[in-house]
């Protein structure tokens, strides 16, 4: 018989600002972000296995299986549950990698999610976020399942009501390893704003900040040559530790005429800002 397959989304985020205000003894740097899912998604299809086994059935070009993050995820809530059962995954990758958009880290929380119920491990969302975030510091946000006002290294997460939104988010064609960007990182620390500070930075696009943005537009100038075209249009910014860059619009009409003008020389997409993660009522 074979095996019944599970679809579950994995939606990629948006750092709508992103401030560095401090670093760990571990030289993990501490920081205030601003994180909102767009309905741009990767898609997990996941099947249970009796004999313990994951495996996925089409490791990513460059990633071996033993260090996706799905397995990883997968490999990790069956230590941490003791369950004895195993999975077949299957992964269509649309999000970019390294793209600032934590498509890695979305597959691996819907893994962790999905499976939690499958295996009936009943682990909270809690629990998962702490499993989630010895993988990685942007997993937790995606279990946490709904946009956020971080701190810490990304993991301490307080809801935060956004207003609808269309992002045109453009690929510059490079990809950028964050720890190169945060090793590379020589600004200043900076003092956290806080939540009401950060609630009026947001009423504007003008106001908003990405403090890895440089260190990266000088590291890749074609990230610094997507944010000069966009800003012909208003104030972009960059995600994450990049390489995608976007500009916020009040209409998917405004959205679209900007990304057709700047299709005509870059890939990209407009996505839409969502109030919350797909898995966000999944138990
Ligand atoms: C830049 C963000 O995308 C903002 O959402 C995240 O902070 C990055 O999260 P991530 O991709 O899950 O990163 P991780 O896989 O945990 O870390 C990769 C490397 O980036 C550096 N790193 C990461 C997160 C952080 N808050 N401080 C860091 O200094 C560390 O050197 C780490 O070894
Ligand atoms: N399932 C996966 N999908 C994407 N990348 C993966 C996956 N598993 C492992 N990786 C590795 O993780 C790296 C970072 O991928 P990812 O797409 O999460 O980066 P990112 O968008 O810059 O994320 P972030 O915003 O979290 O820094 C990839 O270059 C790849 O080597």
């Amino acid at each position: 018989m074979s095996p019944q397959f599970h679809s579950y989304p994995a939606p990629a985020k948006l750092n709508l600002l992103l401030h560095i205000v401090g670093k760990r003894a571990d030289g993990y740097h501490l920081l205030e972000t601003v994180f909102r899912f767009i309905d741009y998604s990767d898609t997990v299809e996941l099947a249970v296995r009796d004999d313990g086994q994951i495996v996925l059935l089409n490791p990513i070009d460059g990633v071996p299986p033993e260090q996706d993050l799905t397995v990883r995820a997968a490999r990790l809530l069956q230590q941490a549950s003791g369950c004895s059962l195993g999975a077949t995954i299957r992964l269509t990758k649309r999000i970019p990698m390294g793209g600032g958009l934590g498509g890695g880290s979305s597959d691996a929380a819907t893994v962790l999610l999905a499976l939690n119920r499958l295996w009936q491990t009943n682990f909270s969302r809690e629990k998962l976020m702490e499993l989630g975030l010895s993988l990685g510091a942007d997993l937790p946000v995606f279990i946490f399942g709904k946009n956020a006002l971080a701190t810490g290294i990304g993991e301490k997460l307080n809801e935060i009501k956004l207003k609808p939104a269309w992002y045109v988010v453009i690929h510059p064609g490079v990809h950028v390893p964050t720890a190169k960007i945060f090793q590379n990182f020589a600004g200043r620390v900076l003092t956290e704003e806080g939540t009401i500070s950060i609630m009026r930075i947001l009423e504007t696009t003008q106001q908003r900040r990405n403090e890895l943005q440089q260190v990266v537009s000088e590291m890749y100038p074609a990230v610094n040559e997507v944010l000069s075209e966009l800003k012909k249009y208003g104030s972009p910014l960059m995600t994450g530790s990049g390489a995608c860059v976007f500009l916020e619009c009040q209409s998917e009409e405004e959205a679209d005429k900007v990304y057709q003008a700047m299709s005509v020389k870059y890939k990209g997409f407009v996505a839409k800002g969502l109030n919350s993660h797909p898995l966000l009522d999944i138990e």
